[in-house]
């Protein structure tokens, strides 16, 4: 073991206000509209006087950051999470002079109108079970060398076939004692984002675009493995959108196991399963194209650590 005897410096850092729960309310007709979200912020540049010295000078503070976030809100407007997340993003680095970059990453929760004697309410929703919509929005650089990226996505989308699944002709070894199969259920919780190449982008369309493309190919293509059915996801987002430059996935694969009830006498023919919760297969891909810009900082997350 070689002791390490260099200097200490300060490394990689950002600061900014985690999760900011900001419900915004349309009410200018009598038919409200809502929009709830979860809303973090992170600043970058060179804020080594705060760490190495205690010296705030050059930090604006996280609280101001979480007034922005709440003032933007009606100051700026609220309808897409990702034209909110450039306002602020260009807001910090623009007007802030210590900030070179802003990271802002965004979820939405979605309400649905409650529907009574047949209309919908004006002001009454339920939180919709669908999945969560997400992104991410970095801006760095002032004036004309300012770089920007987003990326939308989702997180939590729950699909599941009852057939049309197959994992077979896999490797083996000593302790394989997996059964092939080709009739199987497959499920999984989906967490997808897909880098955009500009930013005039009909977020609300693409993004309901993206998903559509995404659940017809998950259900019409004759499964062999998540892989397959993950690869073949991606690849519809990129056919149908020519500016979406990547699209990365994360799919956990819900197994459900075959329950055996044949020890009672009752015949199974892939009708009662044990939905495990874990573990679970963790599938992950992403599907990009050759010719894609690269990616810059669209992936540098809100967090430092793991
Ligand atoms: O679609 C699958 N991919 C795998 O890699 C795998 N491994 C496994 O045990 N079941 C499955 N299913």
């Amino acid at each position: 073991m070689t002791d390490l005897n260099g200097k200490i410096v300060l490394g990689a850092n950002q600061y900014g206000k985690a999760e900011n729960r900001v419900v915004r309310i349309y009410r200018d007709t009598p038919r409200h509209e809502i929009h709830d979200i979860n809303v973090s912020s992170a600043l970058r540049g060179d804020f080594s006087p705060a760490h190495l010295l205690g010296d705030q000078s050059n930090v604006l503070p996280t609280d101001t950051q979480k007034q922005t976030a709440y003032t933007y809100a009606k100051s700026k407007g609220l309808l897409h999470i990702e034209s909110y997340g450039l306002d602020l993003a260009r807001h910090y680095v623009d007007d802030v002079e210590p900030v070179e970059g802003a990271r802002i990453e965004l979820e939405e929760y979605a309400w649905q109108r409650v529907v009574i004697d047949g209309a919908e309410h004006d002001h009454t929703w339920t939180r919709k079970g669908e999945e969560i919509r997400t992104s991410a929005v970095t801006v760095e650089g002032k004036g004309e060398y300012q770089r920007t990226w987003v990326i939308s996505g989702f997180k939590e989308m729950i699909i599941l076939k009852s057939t049309g699944s197959e994992f077979a002709g896999f490797l083996e070894d000593e302790l394989t004692v997996l059964e092939p199969t080709h009739d199987r259920v497959m499920a999984t919780s989906l967490t997808a984002q897909w880098r955009y190449t500009h930013t005039d982008v009909d977020w609300d369309g693409v993004y309901a675009g993206v998903k559509a493309a995404m659940i017809e190919r998950f259900a019409n293509l004759q499964s062999l493995a998540l892989q397959q059915t993950l690869y073949a996801m991606g690849e519809a987002v990129l056919e149908k959108y020519p500016f979406i430059a990547e699209i990365r996935m994360s799919a956990p694969n819900k197994h459900h196991f075959l329950y055996d009830i044949g020890r009672f006498g009752v015949e199974n023919n892939n009708e009662v399963f044990n939905a495990d919760d874990r573990p679970y297969g963790l599938i992950q891909a992403t599907v990009e194209r050759e010719d894609a810009p690269e990616s810059g900082s669209a992936w540098r997350t809100y967090s430092i650590v793991g």
